[in-house]
């Protein structure tokens, strides 16, 4: 059997190699097809996607935003079932904090608990742990035991929460809350009527711009009385917003999320092309509820807070356990601009890019197409200066392209494969 070459051999083979790229010019109508669609689909791309619509020749700034909000309305429950509840209610008790870094909270429904002051009473009974108790039973009553959930310390004693139910005695601030569940439907539901004014400015530092939400082109007169309406072009930039409005626009029920409350995002997204005018730059607002309503455990939003005061010497407060609607401004954005850069740097890989087409054109024509063995034959060519093949001394016919530069016409093709030779 004879032997192979060794791998010293192998390797001094490798090492003195070299491989250069045979141009084989193909003369067929198929090939030259399947290159030039190939060719128009990297062009296309090129042209399409990376200039016309990711704006190739642009530089691109981050955008630098403050928000602000302005609340406006009075809503009255026009209910009779709700004891002190039923009042006129206005912006000053009702948007809690005050004001919030990019957002607001609106107070919609609520549990209040008036003139609480630190005493005795009997602890409520849904605080998640057995407090029910008799005159003689007091087992679940250990005197100087907290409950994480409950509302103070227990006493050792036992207390009527009513004139059914009896519960531990506790010191804390008392009476405690008298209801678990809020008011149904929402105290406030007429809150969807209020309107909010919001005041977003932004810039693009990269392009030294800014601009603001309330547009300087808008007759103050308009601005001031407008309300947002997204499918008017003009009452589409109008920075007075109806929270009904954002509520439907993000198809949410206002009723639903008033009794239980809900966190709802407001979305302004400033996509901005710099080589327009900048009167082309806009806000465009969208709206969506960002909390989970269908969730089975914790549903909603709300927290609590107490107004402290003092009278005839002693502490009390007024604790209000808030359900509403927390608003977060959210804004987004990209300015781009013309820059020579990023549009050379997008020739050049686009025209680098053109090079694949080349690549996907050998894949079809050396391994797919039915003559792929007569093509392979004719790309790859081995020369060994072993052999006396003298290419370049000696062309086969003078006048025709030979050695590194081949050239294919059809009927060559035909002729082999007339003879037999090549194809299947
Ligand atoms: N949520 C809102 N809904 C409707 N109009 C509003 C709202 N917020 C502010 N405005 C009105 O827009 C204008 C500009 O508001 P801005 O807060 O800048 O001024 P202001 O004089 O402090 O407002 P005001 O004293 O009325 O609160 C004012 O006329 C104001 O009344």
């Amino acid at each position: 059997m004879a032997e192979g070459p060794s791998v010293c051999q192998r390797i001094v083979q490798v090492v003195f190699e070299y491989d250069t790229p045979r141009i084989v010019h193909i003369k067929n109508k198929k090939v030259g097809l399947i290159n030039r669609v190939i060719q128009l689909g990297i062009i296309g791309y090129i042209i399409g996607w990376v200039f016309v619509h990711k704006k190739g020749y642009q530089d691109f700034g981050d955008i630098v935003s403050s928000v602000s909000t302005k609340l406006k309305g009075v809503a009255y429950p026009n209910r009779t079932d709700i004891g002190d509840l039923d009042r006129v209610w206005d912006i000053a008790g009702l948007v809690v904090p005050p004001q919030q870094r990019d957002g607001f909270f609106i107070m919609t429904n609520m549990i209040i608990t008036p003139d609480q002051r630190t005493t005795t009473c009997a602890e409520a009974p849904w605080i998640g742990y057995n407090v029910s108790c008799t005159e003689t039973d007091t087992s679940n009553c250990p005197a100087g035991h907290v409950e994480l959930t409950g509302n103070g310390m227990f006493t050792g004693n036992c207390a009527n929460f009513s004139s059914e139910v009896q519960t531990c005695e506790i010191q804390g601030w008392c009476p405690v809350e008298q209801q678990d569940n809020p008011p149904s439907p929402a105290v406030l539901e007429n809150a969807k009527e209020f309107t909010v004014l919001l005041k977003n400015t932004i810039s693009f530092p990269l392009f030294n711009f800014t601009k603001r939400n309330i547009l300087d082109d808008y007759d103050p007169g308009y601005l001031k009385n407008c309300r947002f309406n997204n499918s008017d072009p003009v009452d589409k930039y109008c920075p007075i917003i109806k929270l009904d409005t954002m509520v439907k626009e993000a198809n949410q029920d206002f009723t639903a999320l008033a009794e239980q409350g809900g966190i709802m995002g407001i979305f302004i997204v400033w996509d901005c092309n710099l080589d327009l005018h900048s009167n082309h730059c806009l806000p465009h607002y969208t709206f969506r509820r960002i909390d989970r309503a269908d969730s089975r455990f914790s549903a909603g939003y709300n927290f609590r807070y107490a107004r402290y005061y003092r009278e005839n010497g002693t502490d009390y407060r007024t604790l209000i356990k808030a359900y509403g609607i927390r608003f977060d401004v959210v804004v987004s954005g990209r300015a781009g601009k013309f820059n020579i850069i990023p549009l050379t740097m997008n020739i050049g890989s686009g025209l680098a890019l053109l090079g694949v087409a080349t690549i996907l054109c050998d894949i079809v024509v050396l391994y797919l197409l039915k003559k792929r063995y007569f093509y392979q034959e004719k790309k790859y060519m081995m020369v060994d200066d072993d052999d006396d093949l003298k290419l370049f001394a000696k062309p086969k016919q003078p006048g025709k392209l030979s050695g590194k530069y081949e050239q294919l016409e059809e009927d060559q093709t035909i002729n082999q494969h007339s003879n037999g030779s090549y194809g299947s």
